[in-house]
């Protein structure tokens, strides 16, 4: 086995961006390939790696800096990943400047880097000043699928760099979506920079290859914390939300209708749509098997999908596929910025790339108000009262801003934004069981009350008398 290989399998299931927690992973290169750097003593690699203890295993990008010499700096002994039987030292690529700075330059210099059975193709597509080919970098911290590195020219603009961790065939939505958009003038993306496309093999594919992106660059837009941060302190201090949920509303509807012009729009067949509610029930059995509370409810949640299948659906189109607050930025004098348009990363990336039903994008950011209730109820259990008061508020203001911009009637797909919603929350017991246990009483709770209250729930966000407009009712 490769020694980096044998070396990050232990290191590997302790990362954030490790999708398999709970098991050992089986690791098998693909492929991995070097990138050109100046530093003599140091050899900088991105490793392609299968995982064949997931189910269906799942390939990983791990672009780790083999060095001859230890790092002198106390810093970089966080990011040491083990001894290499030669012995040298391998480090985590994303924390070492040798790796960003050649990441830097296959993206800002249009370059191509060597290979051992994978390839990587830099592509710059930012503004007519190209930003230098190497630059200070730091990690973003916090919870992410991914893993992020902002880069801080000293004359240009700051960029990030998203590092696809896990890879598939195919485009991967976050680069073009938010590319097309972009392009298209939407005030509601950061503008892209450029993007790194991988090739490797797979036996799968009828030429033996496979092609993907592999890395994503943007306009870094400093200094503003994601909605998430600013709704919890909102909510925690009671501060009223409704002014900036509506406009919220109004931008994800924006973005809709942008998309709805930039992609093609697909007739809801009855293939559509069946594809779409087997993904729920699917997701429901892996629930059901991970999280033991849901088993005496799959039969009524059953039921509410059979409801919306059987009633209305619209035309479908792209969306965003995870919206939640923290995929969204209050930037002063631009409004609400939407990032991550990759999807959820449990879906199949097939389905992500497909034209799909906006109410899910909906549904999440009513799911994410809730959420935001919830964890600050765990938090301040003597606020929970007024942070569901504060979280109904800000879902209806959210829904009348969508209502108003997009110009949709939802009233009559009440049964499928619900449904959306219960599929959202049954994916959060999934997602909060295998990450972050303490918390999965937030969306189990939401199941039980979408059940309780029937496909009217997203529509009592809209149903008090001062607020008529948007009734889903
Ligand atoms: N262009 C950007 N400008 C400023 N912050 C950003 C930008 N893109 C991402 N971020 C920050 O990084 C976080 C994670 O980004 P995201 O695209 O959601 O990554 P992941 O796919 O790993 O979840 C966001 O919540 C936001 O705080
Ligand atoms: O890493 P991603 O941003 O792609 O999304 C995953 O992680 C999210 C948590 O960081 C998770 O979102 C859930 O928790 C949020 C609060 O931390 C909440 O606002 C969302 O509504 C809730 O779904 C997301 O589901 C998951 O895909």
């Amino acid at each position: 086995m490769d020694s980096a290989v044998a070396a990050i399998a232990e290191w590997m299931p302790l990362q954030r961006w490790f999708g398999g927690k709970g098991h050992t992973p089986s690791l098998r290169l693909i492929g991995a390939f070097e990138l050109p750097t100046v530093e003599e003593e140091a050899r900088v690699r991105t490793l392609l790696v299968m995982d064949d203890a997931s189910e269906p295993p799942v390939l990983y990008q791990v672009p780790v800096v083999e060095r001859v010499d230890r790092l002198a700096s106390p810093a970089a002994s966080d990011h040491l990943i083990g001894r290499l039987p030669d012995d040298g030292f391998l480090y985590d690529g994303p924390h070492d400047r040798a790796y960003t700075d050649a990441l830097l330059a296959t993206i800002v210099g249009d370059r191509d880097a060597a290979s051992d059975g994978a390839d990587a193709i830099g592509h710059y597509s930012g503004d007519a000043t190209r930003p230098p080919t190497t630059a200070p970098a730091s990690v973003l911290g916090g919870e992410q699928s991914n893993t992020s590195i902002i880069f801080r020219p000293a004359d240009t603009a700051p960029i990030i760099c998203k590092v696809f961790r896990q890879l598939h065939h195919g485009e991967n939505p976050d680069v073009t979506l938010q590319t097309a958009l972009a392009a298209s003038g939407s005030p509601h993306v950061p503008a892209s920079v450029g993007d790194v496309v991988g090739e490797w093999d797979d036996v799968g594919r009828p030429d033996g290859r496979a092609r993907g992106h592999l890395a994503f660059a943007q306009e870094f837009l400093p200094g503003v914390e994601d909605a998430w941060r600013v709704a919890l302190s909102s909510a925690a201090s009671g501060a009223p939300f409704t002014d900036e949920a509506r406009a919220l509303g109004a931008a994800v509807a924006e973005v809709h209708l942008s998309l709805g012009r930039l992609f093609p729009r697909e007739p809801s067949t009855s293939e559509h749509i069946h594809a779409i509610t087997s993904a729920w029930t699917r997701r429901l059995a892996i629930a059901v098997a991970e999280v033991p509370e849901l088993e005496p409810h799959r039969s009524a949640i059953e039921a509410f999908y059979a409801r919306a299948q059987a009633g209305a659906w619209p035309e479908l189109q792209r969306i965003h596929g995870d919206l939640h607050l923290g995929q969204v930025l209050l930037v002063p004098d631009r409004g609400w910025v939407l990032l991550d348009f990759e999807g959820e990363p449990m879906r199949p990336m097939h389905d992500r790339q497909r034209p799909d039903v906006p109410a899910r994008d909906v549904a999440g950011m009513l799911r994410s108000f809730d959420y935001v209730a919830g964890s600050t109820g765990l938090a301040l259990p003597e606020r929970a009262g007024s942070a569901v008061a504060w979280a109904d508020a800000a879902r209806r203001a959210f829904l009348e801003g969508y209502v108003a911009a997009s110009g949709l009637d939802l009233s009559g797909y009440r049964d499928l934004l619900a449904a959306f919603e219960l599929d959202k929350a049954v994916y959060e017991a999934i997602y909060e069981t295998r990450n972050r246990p303490t918390w999965a009483a937030i969306p189990l709770h939401a199941i039980m009350s979408l059940l309780e209250s029937g496909p009217t729930r997203a529509g009592d966000t809209a149903s008090e008398p001062d607020a008529p407009t948007p009734s889903l009712a």
